[in-house]
């Protein structure tokens, strides 16, 4: 494939959101679906139910928390044994019928994160993504600490949490700057920060054309079968 620019600034993942909402005639609803369901098939792929059932989703008050809800619900359906830790809840309607919907299947909420990452097998983190801005605020203070100490694998939804979008891992001895995703799902395209990633690396959210990518100045890899993921090489920069 034809190499270009890969990365998608904060600035125009946020632009390019509302671009799909606007003019591309997509309902949240759609893109949050598609985006979680990215996510639940990029656990799958990492680490099947078969050899670690248990998994924690930690869910920030966005809506990259609200792709960590949709993947909790597919997860639940791929029989794994989801538990979510969602301690900000606006009382917004998509994630009030998010959280209905994970009753309903009987997915168990948890208020105590540290005993919930000592009894999982992996950590789905859906805290923050395109417009996380920092200094973190709590109760997410204690959270990327037990991230950056968890030795459970951690599945970060579309930018390491605690991570700067356009410039990477927070400083040397910073909060967050020991914080590193065994697995990373970028969606819609990679941000600049996934540069600093070292692990294994997938794109979702495969609800953008090829003309939408180039008009954005990006490029797509080509989506295997009816897969919502697809595995991107080491080097990015190889796409
Ligand atoms: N086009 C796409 O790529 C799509 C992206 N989606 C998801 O939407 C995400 C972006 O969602 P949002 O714009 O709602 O924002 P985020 O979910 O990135 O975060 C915003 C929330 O976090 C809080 N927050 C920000 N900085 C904080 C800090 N320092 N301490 C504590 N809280 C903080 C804000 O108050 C806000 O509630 C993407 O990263 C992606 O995961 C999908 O849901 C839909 C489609
Ligand atoms: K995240």
């Amino acid at each position: 494939m034809a190499s270009s620019r890969l990365y998608l600034s904060a600035k125009s993942a946020a632009a390019l959101d509302a671009e799909l909402m606007s003019s591309g005639g997509f309902s949240l609803d759609q893109l949050m679906e598609l985006a979680g369901l990215s996510c639940a098939q990029a656990v799958y792929k990492s680490h099947p139910p078969e050899s670690k059932r248990n998994v924690l989703i930690i869910a920030g008050p966005g809506n990259n928390g609200g792709d960590g809800l949709v993947a909790a619900r597919h997860l639940k359906l791929f029989g794994y044994d989801p538990v979510v830790y969602y301690p900000k809840r606006p009382n917004k309607d998509i994630y009030n019928r998010l959280f209905t919907q994970l009753s309903n299947l009987k997915v168990s909420f948890t208020d105590d994160v540290n005993k919930a990452i000592t009894e999982t097998d992996q950590i789905l983190d859906a805290i923050f993504g395109f417009s996380f801005q920092p200094p973190i605020r709590d109760p997410f203070v204690q959270v990327i600490r037990l991230l950056e100490s968890t030795e459970k694998p951690v599945i970060s939804v579309d930018i390491p949490s605690s991570w700067n979008v356009d410039s990477g891992p927070p400083k040397s001895g910073e909060l967050g700057a020991a914080f590193m995703p065994d697995v990373l799902v970028s969606l819609t395209a990679p941000k600049p920060a996934a540069k600093f990633f070292k692990g294994r690396h997938f794109l979702g959210g495969r609800f953008v054309s090829k003309e939408i990518a180039k008009k954005w100045g990006f490029s797509l890899p080509d989506y295997p079968g009816v897969d919502q993921i697809v595995e991107l090489p080491a080097d990015n920069e190889k796409l």
